[in-house]
């Protein structure tokens, strides 16, 4: 028997009524179960029935196997019948909405595409251009000032030049200045002023040094001294012509080389005036362009007495100050540095206009303590244990202005050399 057949044998033994009022509809049920099956059966069995008769699943509940067309037909019982089931067509899919629900804040529309104008571009364009150029314009200023070493060139004068702190401070800063591009309009001209024994052949030498080191060729560093190269029995026309060409193959060898030379000229205040006239020269605009990459650095005496007038006078203002009044005096300090710079450039622009162009650098006199570390220092470099006790012996035999509860040395360091090397 089928197992989704029910069986009758229970309901049919069922005593009474109640089994009675069971059986009657299973029965009917079983009726129109079979009436289906034989339906079916002929259905298939007709001609043209389908492609696959004879080839279905077996149906349960009928006893013969199902065609496997009819699987596709649909699997609970209808009253349609053969003709109605075959005309069925399936039906559609339908497509569901695309439709984008956006919350009410929101735009429901895709932005304009801005239209821009070329004149807008081009803008965009030039600044981004400008913006470049000045990042690539800083990073070259770095680089071409760390080729002169400024830092070590600072530190090595703060070493070794006593007593002129500001005087060092203002002669590295105009460089630093001057070195942080290559292209120039004009060159530098550095002019220490001061009286004898100061330290400004010191400085030049230092500098000359310290250019030959990082400039890898001696060539570009010239020393002139007046006193030597252009002695009083020499014309003055022919110091003139060796001046200009020796300045003129400096200048030309460090444009070649994308370098900036550096010139000392040491006893300008006793340089006949047509070798002023041609250092002018040097300076002007009109001059070839490699003539405005150059660091001058002019050495003289002219104005000691000046600067020897200013410190004596200014002497109190440099004692040890009170705390509170410590920025006072030194913006009066930088005040008056400033007043003896203005006064030494009127005063040696009356000479010469050469010294109008110039950045006036002062040298100020060297009180006893510097005298006795020059003292010290020369000791030592002469092969003598530089003991504080006999160097300031040595620097007491020296002459000192008395002001102001100070001393300060009448031809500074000056005498150190000779009386260290009598010991
Ligand atoms: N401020 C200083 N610091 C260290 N040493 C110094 C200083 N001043 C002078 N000296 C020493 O004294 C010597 C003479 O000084 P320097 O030739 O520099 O004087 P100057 O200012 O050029 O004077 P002049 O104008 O007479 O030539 C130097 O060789 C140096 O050894």
């Amino acid at each position: 028997m089928d197992r989704g057949q029910p069986s009758l044998e229970p309901a049919a033994a069922a005593p009474g009524t109640s089994g009675r009022c069971v059986i009657a509809p299973v029965r009917a049920v079983l009726r129109l179960r079979r009436r289906v099956c034989v339906l079916r059966k002929r259905r298939l069995l007709q001609p043209g029935g389908g492609p696959n008769v004879g080839t279905g699943a077996h149906r349960p509940g009928c006893s013969s196997p199902v065609p496997r067309a009819d699987m596709d037909q649909p699997q609970f019982f209808t009253f349609d019948g053969p003709a109605e089931l075959s005309s069925r067509t399936p039906r559609k899919r339908r497509r569901r909405s695309r439709l984008v629900l956006y919350p009410e804040t929101s735009r429901k529309y895709r932005p304009r595409v801005e239209h821009r104008s070329r004149a807008q571009r081009c803008l965009l364009l030039l600044v981004a251009i400008v913006g470049f150029q000045v990042l690539n314009a800083i990073e070259n200023l770095d680089d071409n000032a760390q080729r002169y070493d400024l830092d070590g060139l600072e530190k090595a004068l703060q070493r070794a030049v006593f007593g002129q702190p500001a005087a060092v401070g203002r002669i590295v800063a105009l460089m630093r200045d001057y070195l942080a591009t290559h292209v120039h309009s004009r060159p530098l001209l550095l002019a220490l002023h001061g009286p004898s024994g100061v330290g400004k052949s010191h400085v030049g030498r230092l500098l000359a040094r310290h250019f030959r080191a990082v400039l890898e060729d001696g060539a570009l560093v010239l020393q002139y001294h007046a006193r030597h190269h252009c002695p009083e029995a020499r014309a003055a026309r022919d110091c003139r012509e060796e001046l200009a060409r020796r300045v003129a193959n400096v200048v030309e060898r460090a444009e070649a080389e994308e370098k900036t030379p550096l010139l000392v000229l040491d006893d300008v205040e006793l340089m006949p005036r047509p070798l002023l006239d041609e250092l002018h020269g040097f300076l002007q605009p009109q001059r070839p362009h490699h003539f405005h990459n150059a660091i001058y650095v002019l050495l003289s005496g002219a104005g000691g007495a000046e600067v020897t007038r200013f410190v004596l006078q200014n002497a109190s203002r440099a004692l040890p100050l009170r705390p509170d009044g410590a920025r006072s005096a030194q913006a009066k300090a930088a005040q008056a540095d400033e007043d003896l710079r203005a006064s030494l450039q009127a005063l040696l622009s009356r000479d010469h206009p050469l010294w109008q162009a110039a950045a006036i650098v002062p040298f100020l006199l060297l009180d006893k303590r510097d005298v006795v570390s020059c003292f010290r220092d020369e000791m030592a470099g002469e092969g003598f244990f530089p003991d504080q006790a006999r160097a300031e012996r040595l620097a007491a035999q020296l002459s000192f202005y008395q002001v102001a509860g100070r001393e300060f040395a009448v031809t500074g360091c000056k005498q150190v050399v000779a009386t260290v090397n009598l010991l």
